[in-house]
């Protein structure tokens, strides 16, 4: 259970961001307590990843402010960047390195020293299964094996806070199934995850809390124990009824 004395690992204030003429992002305003596992849904085109590049630091806000892990997103951007992990919906790898070179470039980018990051790189193969994995070359690698050994990239440097755009496409049932079990002891160690996500069945299985995005604005956001009970179904229906009422406004 998320501790309320400790301050959010994410607060935005009406953050915001346009393209030209076109909103983005509309104020969002929005609190993810330490330790959730925090499921951000949404149609194409809502605007989920461009939260997450702002709270990344990846893109600049037109308005508002934000912090992550402590730090402002603004005035404090390496700061963030060194406290969160992040896999985006297609992971950059540098194809003809093995998994361990890539992890080793990541893990000294990082700012981990030789040994530290030999440390670090031989744990996170571990505790993601796959060690197998570390003398061959990238660039022949599935989808789900790029996926495993970007989220290693991700969680290589201990984040506090973690964010993965869409982590099950393209996974086959045991991806998504492996994925889960993955975020469950990364919460159990006390991570924070922030999740943007389209499917509705892992946000029942794996998130404490959710948010609804509908046309670049927060049309919902609430914890899953005051959803108790909402099985996949259920979330379906609320889900429809929140974003149809978004594209309504
Ligand atoms: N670089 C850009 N220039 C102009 N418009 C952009 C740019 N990036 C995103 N957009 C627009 O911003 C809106 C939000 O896009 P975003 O990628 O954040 O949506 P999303 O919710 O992540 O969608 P999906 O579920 O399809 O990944 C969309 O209308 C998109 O066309």
């Amino acid at each position: 259970m998320p501790d309320p004395q400790t301050p959010p690992a994410v607060v935005t204030r009406d953050l915001s961001v346009r393209y030209g003429d076109h909103i983005a992002l509309h104020p969002l305003t929005l609190s993810v307590a330490q330790g959730e596992v925090f499921g951000f849904l949404g149609h194409n085109g809502a605007g989920k990843t461009t939260t997450i590049r702002l709270l990344t630091t990846l893109l600049k806000p037109t308005g508002g402010a934000a912090s992550v892990a402590g730090h402002d997103i603004r005035s404090a951007p390496l700061k963030v960047r060194s406290a969160i992990g992040y896999l985006p919906e297609n992971v950059r790898l540098y194809d003809r390195f093995t998994t361990y070179e890539n992890l080793m470039f990541f893990a000294r980018l990082s700012g981990l020293r030789a040994k530290a990051a030999k440390e670090h790189v031989a744990e996170t193969l571990h505790f993601l299964g796959i060690d197998h994995l570390a003398d061959r070359r990238v660039g022949t690698f599935s989808k789900g094996m790029r996926q495993r050994v970007g989220l290693a990239q991700a969680i290589l440097h201990a984040p506090s806070v973690l964010f993965l755009d869409e982590p099950t496409s393209g996974l086959d049932p045991m991806g998504v199934r492996h994925l889960r079990e993955v975020i469950d002891r990364l919460r159990d160690n006390g991570m924070t995850i922030f999740m943007n996500t389209h499917l509705l069945s892992e946000v029942a299985r794996s998130c404490t809390s959710i948010g609804v995005l509908a046309q670049g604005r927060l049309v919902f956001h609430d914890s899953i124990s005051a959803l108790d009970g909402y099985d996949e179904r259920a979330l379906e229906e609320l889900y429809v009824g929140v974003a149809r009422q978004g594209e309504a406004a």
